[in-house]
């Protein structure tokens, strides 16, 4: 049968990138969706925000909401201090799989935790499952519908501290208007909107940086 756009993105990455090396595994993709097949990952313009985003905050405790095939785990862990626990959730098992053998690729599957399930119900188990008190940086990138209820689950988890720093992927295209309504006017965060494009296109786009205040 027909294999799958991830399956099909793996295999690039398995042909033209160098084992153990991040930045050719990120060059890899973004060389694939440029030239073979447009994929879902954040691409290279708000790859480089997240980036900047996640050097500036330097975190202990991540977790990464939507992990697709890897890529911006991939971009995230390679980043990291070690000792750093980074973990991601995805929701599509295949996804799962796939994005395991592109992070193992990169050499970076000792930095990362990839754990199948969905965000609602893996949220309230942090604490017990992985010994997270709270999260340094959050990245929110997978349903857009699931913005809003997710970060009120972190609220009422406790998974945030005085600082916690969220950044929330495609709040223009495809779009989270009720989250960003919701950490605009809510005195307990201070929010940033960086502008940008849709990845791979010259669509708008752009992603909000949000800071818990406690
Ligand atoms: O970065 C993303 C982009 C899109 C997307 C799909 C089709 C479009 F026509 C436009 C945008 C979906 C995502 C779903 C989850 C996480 N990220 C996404
Ligand atoms: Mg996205």
């Amino acid at each position: 049968t027909r294999s799958t756009r991830p399956q099909r993105m793996l295999k690039a990455v398995q042909k033209n990138a160098t084992k153990g090396n991040p930045e050719s595994v990120i060059s890899a993709i973004d060389y694939f969706c440029k030239h073979s097949e447009w994929a879902m990952n954040v691409g290279d313009e708000k790859g480089s925000i997240l980036d900047s985003v996640v050097t500036e905050v330097n975190p202990s405790t991540v977790l990464e909401l939507g992990t697709y095939c890897g890529y911006s785990t991939v971009r995230i862990a390679r980043l990291l201090s070690p000792g750093t626990k980074f973990i991601t959730l995805e929701f599509n098992p295949a996804n799962v799989t796939v994005a395991r053998q592109i992070i193992a690729h990169a050499g970076l599957q000792d930095k990362v935790t990839v754990v199948e399930g969905s965000s609602g119900d893996l949220i309230p188990q942090m604490k017990e499952r992985f010994g997270i008190t709270t999260f340094d940086f959050i990245f929110l990138d997978h349903w857009k519908d699931r913005y809003l209820p997710d970060i009120k689950l972190f609220e009422e988890c406790g998974l945030l501290r005085k600082g916690s720093v969220l950044l929330a992927d495609n709040v223009i295209c495809p779009g989270a208007p009720e989250y960003l309504e919701y950490v605009r006017n809510s005195p307990r965060y201070e929010s940033r909107y960086y502008p940008a494009h849709l990845e791979y296109t010259t669509l708008e786009d752009g992603m909000e940086k949000s800071v818990f205040l406690g």
